[in-house]
């Protein structure tokens, strides 16, 4: 039985979480860059902690040069087993309103200047996405956010675009009324494919800032509007994360959907024909199917 480590990804607003024991700030070393910051470890309850600001503290990245792959390669060399990602992001339905977080179980993924997969020329990997997000976390984080007295709706499609401009109106149409997509932001993609091939669970909290451009009673997404409603969905992410714990315990056995297994058959290219270069900078991610 494997020892659980919760790695929380913070989003725009959420720079820091506070109340770990021990806190110590670390600088991962990793093969595919520096991480967006040192990252901050300690005990909640018992259970390990990392905490890694997806902009970097001072919000430095933006949403197209987070360097996703150090950050997932950076948590998996920590140990981490379970992410969750807390993202700001705009509402396509009235019913999900600012300040309500959704616990997203779908992307339609818009990214397209990005790295995308640790895999490449010289060790070909497919995992599948089908299920992108991991249930029994998603399940925790939806009972840690009804604790913290948050209006949270289970299951979402959330709209990665590229950014950083926000989306036309007739983009916010198509997204919405053609495509069915609930909540649209910025950065889940490609976190969320990186993190299946790294076999970590991950699950997305997203809190609503806003409702994009296609509502008529709200007008164009505005960024002032924005960071008016980001301090207190970070102070009701930091809510959930402290119920985090309890929920999921210090044991931790093999995750029931298989997320920490993604890799089992995944691997294509023949061990005389892989790049041992690229091998080696796969230590962390795919080390446990590569030796
Ligand atoms: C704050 S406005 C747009 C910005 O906010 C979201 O960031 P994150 O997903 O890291 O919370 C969105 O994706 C954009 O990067
Ligand atoms: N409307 C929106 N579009 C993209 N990313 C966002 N982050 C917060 N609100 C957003």
């Amino acid at each position: 039985m494997a020892l659980t480590k919760i790695g929380i990804i913070g989003g725009s607003g959420l720079y820091e979480i506070d109340g770990l024991q021990n806190p110590r700030r670390v600088d991962v070393h990793s093969p595919w860059g520096a991480p967006s910051d040192a990252i901050l470890t300690g005990q909640l309850a018992g259970v390990e902690m990392a905490f890694l600001p997806r902009h970097g503290r001072g919000h430095v990245y933006s949403p197209g040069s987070v360097p996703y792959r150090a950050n997932i390669d950076a948590l998996k060399r920590l140990g981490v087993t379970d992410v969750i990602s807390v993202s700001a992001c705009g509402s396509f339905r009235e019913h999900m309103t600012p300040g309500d977080f959704v616990i997203v179980d779908q992307f339609v993924d818009r990214t397209f200047a990005r790295d995308t997969s640790f895999f490449g020329p010289g060790c070909v990997g497919h995992v599948s996405v089908a299920h992108p997000t991991c249930a029994r976390l998603s399940e925790a984080c939806e009972t840690a956010a009804r604790g913290a007295g948050v209006t949270v709706h289970r299951g979402g499609t959330y709209l990665a675009m590229e950014g950083p401009q926000f989306s036309t109106m007739a983009e916010s149409r198509l997204y919405r009324d053609v495509w069915g997509c609930d909540v649209i932001g910025m950065t889940n993609m490609p976190e969320a494919k990186l993190a299946r091939e790294a076999e970590l669970c991950y699950a997305s909290v997203a809190m609503i800032t806003d409702f994009d451009s296609w509502h008529p009673d709200h007008g164009a997404v505005d960024i002032t509007d924005i960071i008016a409603t980001l301090a207190g969905n970070a102070d009701k992410a930091r809510a959930l994360v402290e119920r985090l714990p309890d929920l999921l315990g210090t044991d931790r056995a093999s995750c029931p959907h298989g997320c920490d297994r993604a890799l089992e058959h995944a691997i294509l290219t023949a061990p005389e024909a892989r790049d041992g270069q690229l091998v080696a900078k796969l230590d962390a991610v795919a080390g446990r199917v590569l030796t």
